[in-house]
């Protein structure tokens, strides 16, 4: 079966700066990747050609069969492609239940013309949709703060926010950028959990990002190590965290 993702030497940089040198990989449907490598390896560079967010200068991002390098976020968005951010991305004036409803956005009923008009089918999928933004809340354990303001929120509960508003969008593929920084250790077990039972239940793809070896090593099926923008390693988690190169990649950036 072909994968969901194929990413194929990727290159990509910043003036003089190489921040992706060809890095390929795969994610198939149901399977947790991790994205492993030291600071400045090129991660989120490669998640952001991924989503929509930068051009690369060459190579190719296939999603489902469908070259994607080069097409706006929200095109992308729409292959059913959700992602968390680093910083997280939320609208603190609003609250949970508005920002994860904000997620849906692309698989909104009737488009354009349908809402200006008032269509009973938006109203409908308006119902639907608070619905199952009400049931993603309770699934991540934030039905009581679903009426409370993002910018009141403790920095754990906002990455969750985060998640339920990506999976509001029904992603087949989610591309996950640091979930565990900032979490407490149950926290970090917990969020594991989830994840691998939207890789297992739901069939969703994950691209996982995280500098958490525990968390990469629990949930991942698989790891690809960058370093300087290429893959240097890639395997089974334990495997891959005994690899003399990904080994010697962190010390260098430790040293
Ligand atoms: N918008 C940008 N403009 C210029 N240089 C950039 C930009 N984004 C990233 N870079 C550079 O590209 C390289 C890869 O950065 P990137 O953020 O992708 O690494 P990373 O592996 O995600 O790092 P971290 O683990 O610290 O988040 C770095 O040298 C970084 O400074």
């Amino acid at each position: 079966m072909d994968a969901l993702l194929a990413v194929s030497e990727v290159r990509l940089s910043f003036g003089g700066l190489q921040a992706l040198d060809g890095p390929s990989l795969q994610v198939r449907d149901g399977e947790v990747v991790g994205l492993i490598g030291p600071n400045g390896a090129g991660k989120t560079s490669l998640f952001n050609c991924i989503g929509g967010l930068y051009r690369p200068q060459s190579g190719s991002i296939r999603i489902a069969g469908r070259e994607v390098a080069g097409l706006p976020r929200h095109r992308i968005a729409a292959l059913g492609v959700g992602r968390t951010f680093q910083n997280i991305g939320l609208l603190a004036s609003q609250t949970v239940l508005a920002n994860v409803l904000a997620g849906a956005h692309h698989v909104a009923a009737g488009g354009w013309w349908a809402t200006a008009l008032g269509l009973p089918s938006v109203a409908r999928s308006e119902r639907d949709h608070r619905e199952r933004a009400m049931a993603l809340l309770a699934e991540l354990d934030l039905a009581d703060v679903a009426g409370r303001m993002v910018g009141t929120l403790p920095f754990g509960t906002l990455k969750r926010v985060e998640l339920a508003r990506a999976l509001m969008g029904e992603p087949r593929l989610l591309l996950v950028d640091e979930p565990a920084n900032g979490l407490v250790h149950g926290e970090v077990l917990e969020l594991g959990a989830t994840l691998r039972r939207l890789a297992t239940e739901r069939g969703a793809a994950i691209l996982l990002v995280e500098h958490h070896m525990g968390l990469v090593t629990s949930v991942c099926d698989r790891v690809v190590v960058l370093d300087f923008g290429r893959v240097i390693a890639e395997g089974e988690p334990h495997e891959v965290a005994r690899d003399p190169r990904v080994v010697a990649a962190y010390l260098g950036t430790a040293a």
